[in-house]
């Protein structure tokens, strides 16, 4: 019954529409995105294209900061590419380098491995690697505007600081302070939110819509707390007011994950100034700790051809990938993202959700066959998965396999079979 409900499965999702990233055009799409060039910057076309096919389907993570700290490293480890361009000096980068990041997932690797599967997808996030920002940029200093133009169009805000220590790398205030360079940013998200607040509220109607009322209450009450020195995450909003507040869009209720680029030998331990970053984002009352990587290093290993000789480079400098992972699932965890998976002996599959996602939802990010027509979900907990040795007679035994129905709200590392009829 198991198998024929995965060749159910299989066999409509080489056809799918819903889901242009699913299947055998996935691993087109990461070659593409992910080990050669993404899209060139200054390619708006493509980029316009791109953003359609996300659509809906993807969420995406903006790299922000001060000029010249190694964003564009960042973004070349991440994406395993040299298309960004990085050098030492301010503004190197103008237009936005876009790119898909294989999200790396320890559950499907063993998943994989107990079943012995020929082929196993893992799920991806965009990354967006932004031009840097100054102190007057939401006056539209150093091209601010369009910059913070580009902050509105992600979800989450990856603020990377420079917690390294080089005389020979420019800093933009000549001197590492990691605390004044996040405050200098955050500086101009808040007053480019209070400028598009002010604009909401000057162009207001003689004879507004009940949904402009309440719109201008809500902007009105942000501006307040954006002036006391809150941000508008921190904002209490009640149920009624959400879509309203959403139509905001507002940069400083994006979530942010703290990200330290340090040098080579503090990779391990961190150092003074990433403790400082530490301290300032738990004052914050931060979900997560912040990230320490270290982007040279890792944008280095990512031009290198082998897996081979990348392992060799970081064991040589006592490194691991730790610090991709954690930006990347960092990311993912801050934006409400989770996965689930589907698994057989041919294809072993991690598939991306929001926290909360219900069952016949969960199905139609496969295929939109697979909601309209959603019987039940045939579910097993990842690790009664594991501790069944991915064997799922043995699962249905024990009562570890359960059946759920649509409304079932699926768990980050459920491993599903969906049966469906059209
Ligand atoms: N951890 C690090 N240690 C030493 N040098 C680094 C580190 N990370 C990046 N760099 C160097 O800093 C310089 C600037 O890097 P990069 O171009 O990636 O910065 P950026 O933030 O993208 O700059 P811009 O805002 O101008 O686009 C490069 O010379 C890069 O090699
Ligand atoms: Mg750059």
């Amino acid at each position: 019954m198991i198998k024929s409900s995965i060749q159910l499965l299989f066999k409509t999702t080489t056809t799918t529409n819903s889901q242009s990233l699913s299947s055998s055009s996935t691993r087109i799409i990461l070659r593409h995105y992910a080990t050669a060039t993404p899209i060139a910057a200054g390619d708006t076309k493509a980029k316009a294209s791109h953003f359609m096919r996300l659509k809906g389907s993807c969420k995406s993570a903006g790299i922000v900061g001060l000029p010249n700290i190694g964003k564009s490293s960042l973004f070349n480890a991440l994406t395993s590419s040299q298309s960004a361009a990085a050098a030492n000096f301010p503004f190197c980068t103008i237009d936005p380098n876009i790119g898909l990041v294989m999200v790396p997932d320890e559950r499907l690797n063993h998943i994989s491995k107990l079943l012995n599967t020929k082929s196993k997808v893992e799920t991806q996030l965009e990354f967006v690697d932004i031009a840097g920002l100054v102190k007057g940029a939401s006056d539209g200093e150093g091209l601010g505007n369009k910059f913070l133009a580009n902050i509105r169009q992600v979800s989450l805000i990856v603020h990377l600081v420079r917690c390294f220590e080089d005389g020979n790398i420019t800093h933009v205030h000549d001197h590492i302070d990691p605390i004044k360079d996040i405050e200098t940013i955050e500086t101009e998200l808040i007053l480019a939110d209070m400028q598009s607040l002010e604009k909401v509220l000057t162009e207001q109607k003689k004879r507004p819509t009940p949904e402009q009322l309440l719109r201008n209450q809500v902007a009105q009450r942000v501006i307040k707390s954006l002036e006391g020195g809150v941000l508008a995450r921190d904002v209490e909003i009640e149920e009624k007011e959400w879509a309203a507040f959403q139509s905001l869009h507002l940069l400083t209720c994006k979530p942010i994950l703290y990200t330290c680029n340090v040098g080579e030998a503090d990779v391990a331990t961190g150092n003074k100034y990433t403790e400082m970053v530490k301290e300032f984002s738990r004052k914050q009352g931060s979900q997560v700790d912040p990230v320490i990587v270290s982007a040279k290093i890792e944008s280095e290993v990512a031009n290198l051809e082998s897996e081979e000789m990348k392992k060799e480079f970081l064991q040589l400098y006592g490194l691991t990938h730790n610090g991709l992972s954690k930006v990347i699932n960092g990311a993912r965890n801050l934006m409400g993202l989770q996965s689930y998976y589907t698994a057989s002996e041919r294809e072993c599959r991690a598939w991306t959700i929001p926290v909360g996602t219900k069952a016949r939802a969960a199905a139609g990010v496969i295929h939109s066959d697979f909601e309209k027509g959603f019987i039940k979900a045939d579910t097993i907990a990842y690790q009664d998965f594991i501790d069944v040795n991915g064997d799922e007679k043995l699962a249905k035994e024990k009562g570890k396999q359960r059946q759920e129905g649509p409304n079932y709200l699926v768990q980050d590392g459920d491993v599903m079979f969906f049966k469906f009829n059209l």
